[in-house]
């Protein structure tokens, strides 16, 4: 039988786990704290560790660091209701097996602890792994609440303890360059420089001069010797953004010192040789550019050691609230103001335009718009035109918003002036399931329909304290019905009240 330790310091929260997992034949022990967590795994031994990440004594953290130098084999997942990139990226780098965000989704639950409990048992045979480096505290501004965004502080993390050369690819404004930097701040080089080239901005004559420096009189105009970024960044890490922006003589280059190390200066004949790690990113097709000549295969193959790819906002518009909260504080602080807070209807514009400019863009229209909102909330009029037009008229499930005529300062309120208090609500309902269909269209592995179905039911359940009849009149179904999807999702009532 595999035992699970639960480690949390509310006993609600231990006792659910109990009555949840031990229902499946697991044996289930609990500790009230980091400290009691970690004088009872040398005599219990369990197989999987769950944790919270908040608790009074030694944080769950600082309790994973310990039980890593005590049993680097023994899995610990951990769980938070503050799903920052801190300390996701924190909690992979620390080498937990994978962390949970609170409020739980029973069914990802339960299906994180049956990888866990099988990863324990192949990892009885395999080599343990060494965590790497201490806590530090740094602000990398990097944030995002979706899945595809939580992968990428997985991989941030397990990529700490690596040199390998890593490729970001993404649209344009997604965060190619700010997941770079947050690669470099967790590696071990993070004490040595790290140098950006956006090989696009730079004319291509003078690109090699910019990698690899000259020496005086390479060229017309080159009157002193240049030391360039390779050289500069020695023991460092290089970040190559637009790196499909290179000629082909380049890239040769750059694939020489990818494998050996070595360059000389453009009209030099000294082979320098550096130590030099090599992030690079592209908004481009690079599998297509290889395809047609256009970027050499076998530098891709060097550069696409590690991936990491960035979707464009319109696919993760989960993260728009999240990023929205995060720009308006951060601008609030430079500008030493209190933060201006969003109406629903203007957040329900941000969440339905398509932001061809991703982060970027969502960025600068918040910035603007805190400068010319008249009151201390952003209004949808505060918004540019073409954000109000992606966003005007009733929302229809499938349907591409529609543009909207005429002028457009102040659009979509008026749009939403003679509608009605029902209409409004259902324009909610159907922006609210839409998110859920695009999330659906994501994920066709998940059931969307039973998983939503399901958690109302425990909302409701909970909202009411357990009360039938009134969970079923808030959400417009009879008490049998209600009863008959207690029974089909099997609801324990420890998940019915908090
Ligand atoms: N997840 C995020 N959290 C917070 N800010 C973000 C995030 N992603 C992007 N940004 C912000 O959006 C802007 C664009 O990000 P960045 O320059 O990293 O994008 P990029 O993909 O490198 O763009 P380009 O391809 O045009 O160089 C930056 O100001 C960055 O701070």
């Amino acid at each position: 039988m595999s035992t699970l330790m639960v480690v949390d310091d509310e006993a609600d929260v231990r006792y659910s786990f109990r009555r949840l997992f031990e229902g499946e034949g697991l044996e289930v022990v609990e500790a009230a704290s980091g400290e009691e967590a970690l004088r009872m795994i040398p005599r219990v031994r369990p197989d999987l560790v769950v944790m919270d990440i908040r608790m009074a004594g030694l944080s769950g953290l600082e309790t994973l660091r310990r039980i890593r130098e005590m049993d680097p084999r023994l899995l610990v997942i951990l769980m938070t209701a503050y799903g920052t990139t801190q300390t996701a990226i924190e909690a992979m780098k620390l080498g937990a097996y994978d962390y949970l965000l609170k409020p739980f989704d029973m069914a990802r639950l339960r299906s994180v602890i049956q990888q866990g409990l099988k990863a324990a048992r192949d990892m009885r045979q395999a080599v343990a792994i060494r965590p790497t480096g201490g806590l530090e505290e740094d602000a990398l501004g990097l944030v995002g609440r979706s899945e595809a965004m939580q992968q990428v502080f997985k991989l941030i993390g397990q990529l700490a303890a690596s040199d390998a050369t890593v490729l970001i690819t993404g649209e344009s404004g997604t965060g190619k360059e700010l997941v770079a930097r947050a690669i470099y701040q967790h590696s071990r080089r993070s004490g040595q420089p790290f140098l950006a080239v956006n090989c696009a901005a730079i004319p291509e004559g003078l690109l090699e001069s910019e990698l690899f420096g000259h020496e005086r009189g390479a060229f017309t105009g080159a009157t002193q010797q240049r030391i360039g970024k390779f050289e500069q960044c020695h023991r460092g890490t290089l970040f190559l953004d637009e790196i499909g922006d290179m000629s082909l003589s380049t890239q040769a280059k750059i694939l020489r010192v990818l494998q050996s190390g070595q360059f000389e200066r453009v009209g030099g004949n000294q082979t320098l040789q550096v130590d030099v790690r090599i992030l690079a990113a592209t908004n481009r097709p690079l599998e297509q550019m290889v395809a047609s000549r256009q970027f050499r295969e076998d530098l891709f193959y060097r550069l696409n050691v590690v991936r990491i790819h960035l979707p464009p906002l319109r696919e993760r518009r989960e993260d728009i609230p999240l990023l929205v909260e995060y720009f308006l504080a951060r601008f609030a602080r430079e500008q030493k103001q209190t933060p201006r807070s969003l109406t629903a209807a203007a957040l329900r514009a941000l969440e339905n335009y398509h932001w061809p400019g991703n982060v970027r863009e969502l960025e600068n229209v918040l910035r603007r718009a805190t400068v010319i909102a008249k009151g201390e909330a952003i209004l949808p009029e505060d918004l540019p035109p073409e954000v109000l037009e992606g966003a005007a008229g009733p929302v229809r499930a499938g349907a591409a918003p529609q543009p909207k005529p005429g002028p457009a300062t102040g659009a979509a309120s008026q749009a939403h002036a003679g509608t009605s208090e029902t209409a409004r609500d259902e324009e909610e309902v159907v922006h609210l399931a839409r998110r859920l269909f695009e999330w659906a269209r994501r994920h066709p592995d998940r059931k969307v329909l039973p998983a939503v179905e399901r958690e109302l039911v425990v909302q409701a359940l909970r909202e009411t304290r357990d009360n039938q009849v009134r969970a079923a009149r808030l959400l417009g179904i009879t008490r049998a019905t209600l009863r008959k999807r207690i029974e089909k999702y099997g609801i324990r009532r420890e998940f019915r009240v908090e």
